[in-house]
């Protein structure tokens, strides 16, 4: 187990870069503690893989540093980091049983039968794999190959990070589910720093104490479940997080007040810094239909099952709110209610407000 640093890592796969839009990675300095549970989070391209390889060692960085409890192995090759890696897709010996595939990486360190006995027993009933350690792999779905794949990841108790590239790809949806909340389980149980890779919020959110939201080569918020959805550090994150994100919506800032629409906003506290661009944010969560208010028309209404998402255009923006009312029909002039407390002001896609003290 190790704590992990990644001290000014920057990364281009061009020889010459000209700007920082030829980087991969922008610029990341991060402190994972060690046996944390952290999730690398963001759309496709974002550098998720890049940050991957380049803490595993099949990547040397452009540019800074990585160490595990304050060592530089930055230049260090894979098979000398001590890393445990479960990939997308099921890496397991096809001839082998499940018992020996779960046993390989132990018994390839010398570990003593007994040990890799119970071991091996431990991670396949935690996995909920104990009556199938006698059958080869080959014979096995691929939700259970994978299985395996990820029970090989955990077995070993001496490494110091356990990497999940997307681990749950190949896993059914009914399956998936279970399988997030029992990694967590494992996690608490076994307390080694784990790094998840994903584009998907929800197996971010269920898995990870930490999670780390990229976009474009950058870190934008480093925060908890709750804190990315309460307080969104960047409109890219309110808008990611959620179901739906975020409204961010078009605003004109003039002597301390917000106008949307020509109607003045109240904030959530002081405006504490200007940008060409700003925005308010306010979750449909926090968008109540009202009395009096901002006019807006409803559009459509979706049930969810607990409550309905009512779409409304305010002129040309899209407003959305969510009640556990029954809805108002399409076209149904309503008017809406932003909670002051949950509305942000963002300025060029950061927040800009402070909460009143
Ligand atoms: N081997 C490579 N050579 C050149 N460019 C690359 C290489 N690998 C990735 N890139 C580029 O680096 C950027 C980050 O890619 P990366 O694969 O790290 O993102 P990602 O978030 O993991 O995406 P995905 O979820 O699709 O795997 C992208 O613009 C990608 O095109």
């Amino acid at each position: 187990m190790a704590k992990i640093t990644l001290d000014k890592l920057r990364h281009s796969y061009l020889p010459n870069p000209a700007g920082p839009d030829d980087f991969a990675l922008k610029q990341i300095d991060l402190d994972w503690t060690d046996g944390g549970a952290y999730a690398l989070l963001g759309p496709s391209g974002c550098g998720k893989t890049t940050l991957l390889n380049i803490i595993s060692g099949l990547l040397t960085p452009s540019h800074g540093r990585v160490l595990f409890d304050g060592q530089d192995v930055t230049h260090l090759p894979p098979d000398r980091r001590n890393i445990a890696q479960v990939f997308q897709f099921p890496v397991i010996y096809d001839t082998m049983t499940v018992y020996d595939n779960l046993a390989f990486p132990l018994r390839n360190r010398g570990v003593d039968e007994a040990r890799v006995d119970a071991r091996v027993r431990e991670i396949a009933a935690m996995l909920e794999l104990e009556d199938r350690l006698a059958m080869r792999a080959s014979n096995l779905s691929p939700d259970n190959k994978q299985k395996i794949s990820m029970g090989r990841g955990l077995v070993r108790e001496d490494v110091n990070v356990i990497m999940f590239d997307e681990p749950l790809t190949v896993i059914d949806p009914e399956l998936k589910w279970r399988l997030r909340s029992k990694l967590k389980e494992l996690h608490q149980r076994i307390a080694v720093t784990m790094i998840y890779v994903t584009h998907d919020q929800t197996e971010a959110l269920t898995f990870a104490d930490q999670v780390v939201v990229m976009q474009l080569g950058e870190v934008v918020q480093i925060g908890t479940p709750v804190e990315l959805f309460e307080r969104p550090q960047h409109t890219f994150v309110g808008h990611f997080i959620g179901s739906p994100g975020m409204n961010i919506l078009p605003v004109e800032v003039d002597g301390g007040v917000a106008r949307f629409a020509g109607h003045a906003v109240q904030l959530e506290g002081p405006i504490v810094r200007q940008g060409d661009r700003t925005e308010i944010g306010v979750r449909p969560e926090y968008v109540r239909l009202a009395d009096s208010g901002i006019p807006a028309t409803v559009r459509k209404a979706a049930d969810i099952g607990r409550y309905t998402v009512v779409e409304t255009m305010v002129g040309d923006h899209v407003v959305n709110a969510i009640t556990d009312r029954l809805p108002p029909a399409p076209g149904a002039r309503v008017f809406l209610h932003f909670e002051p407390s949950q509305t942000r002001l963002y300025a060029d896609g950061w927040i800009a407000t402070e909460v009143w003290k």
